[in-house]
């Protein structure tokens, strides 16, 4: 097995009565993608939220490659090898798609105060260098509009895929995706998948937030499942679409969504060779 990462031990939160996180255990790898399900309300997002410092866990702790991070602010965090991207989207509308994912370097790449003033030539090659840098990483993800657009023109399935790219260009260890397939197209999915499988490459773990099965099944080494903040199950693809506590938690919540993820999972045969089913 490669190298431990991310240590969640008992890690918990809560919102007036409403345990969102209940005592959540879990780790990840180098190079693995994990996902985490559950139904909606379950507290997948929490749980990200927790890791990265958005939210403060009530109980247990977080570690990332042997260093305690829990309660830690969300830059100490990212600067430590953690990068995310969110449901909805956050980047700066205004800005190209270059200076997006530029801005997703200037917490890594510190500029001397007075060359900035300056525009010396130290500061031009390190713009430079910032400048090839984005463009690698957008060339990585596939983005192939026009990079001196600004983001608010492009379409949401290339928005998603810069903020990838931005997420990357912090060079993380580990990536956490928030739901990166919702809103898009059966092609986009396929394509998100093989993004997916080449940050693993590189040795990036990835954790996936995601609603849609196909997807998840077919990118994920390991599934946790979470219902009403508790881990329920935790296996391999094969494992998780068997587990009768897993079938059950999908089948017992009202909305139509999770019963078609309910049934998805349980009719799953791993044959599968393409990703994407539209939710
Ligand atoms: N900031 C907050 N304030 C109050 N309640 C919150 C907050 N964040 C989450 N919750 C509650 O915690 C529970 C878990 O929510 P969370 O968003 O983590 O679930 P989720 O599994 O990510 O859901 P979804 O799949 O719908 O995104 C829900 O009951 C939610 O209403």
């Amino acid at each position: 097995m490669s190298k431990l990462l991310l240590d969640v031990r008992g890690m918990a939160v809560s919102f007036g009565g409403v345990r969102a996180v209940d005592g959540l255990t879990f780790s990840v790898h180098e190079g693995e993608v994990l996902s985490v399900i559950g139904p909606n309300g379950a507290g997948k997002t929490s749980a990200f939220n927790c890791i990265t410092g958005f939210y403060k866990p009530s109980a247990g702790s977080v570690s990332f490659d042997g260093t305690d991070i829990t309660g830690k602010r969300p830059a100490v965090i990212a600067a430590s090898g953690i990068a995310r991207t969110f449901q909805n989207l956050r980047l700066f509308g205004d800005l190209t798609v270059l200076d997006n994912v530029r801005a997703g370097m200037h917490v890594r790449i510190r500029q001397n105060f007075l060359d900035a003033m300056l525009h010396t030539p130290r500061y031009r090659r390190g713009e430079d260098t910032a400048a090839d840098e984005a463009h690698a990483w957008l060339d990585f993800v596939g983005m192939e509009y026009d990079r001196t657009a600004q983001i608010r023109n492009l379409p949401y399935g290339e928005q998603r895929r810069v903020e990838i790219a931005r997420a990357l260009a912090r060079r993380p260890r580990m990536l956490l995706l928030d739901e990166p397939a919702a809103g898009l197209n059966h092609g986009e999915k396929e394509q998100l998948l093989g993004l997916m499988r080449r940050i693993a490459a590189l040795g990036i773990a990835v954790v996936l937030i995601e609603h849609d099965m196909g997807l998840v099944m077919e990118v994920s080494e390991r599934i946790v499942v979470l219902s009403y903040g508790k881990e329920i199950a935790e296996g391999t693809p094969a494992a998780i679409r068997s587990n009768p506590a897993v079938i059950e938690a999908y089948l017992g919540v009202e909305d139509e969504e999770p019963h078609a993820e309910a049934e998805r999972i349980a009719s799953e045969t791993g044959s599968r060779g393409t990703a994407g089913v539209e939710s």
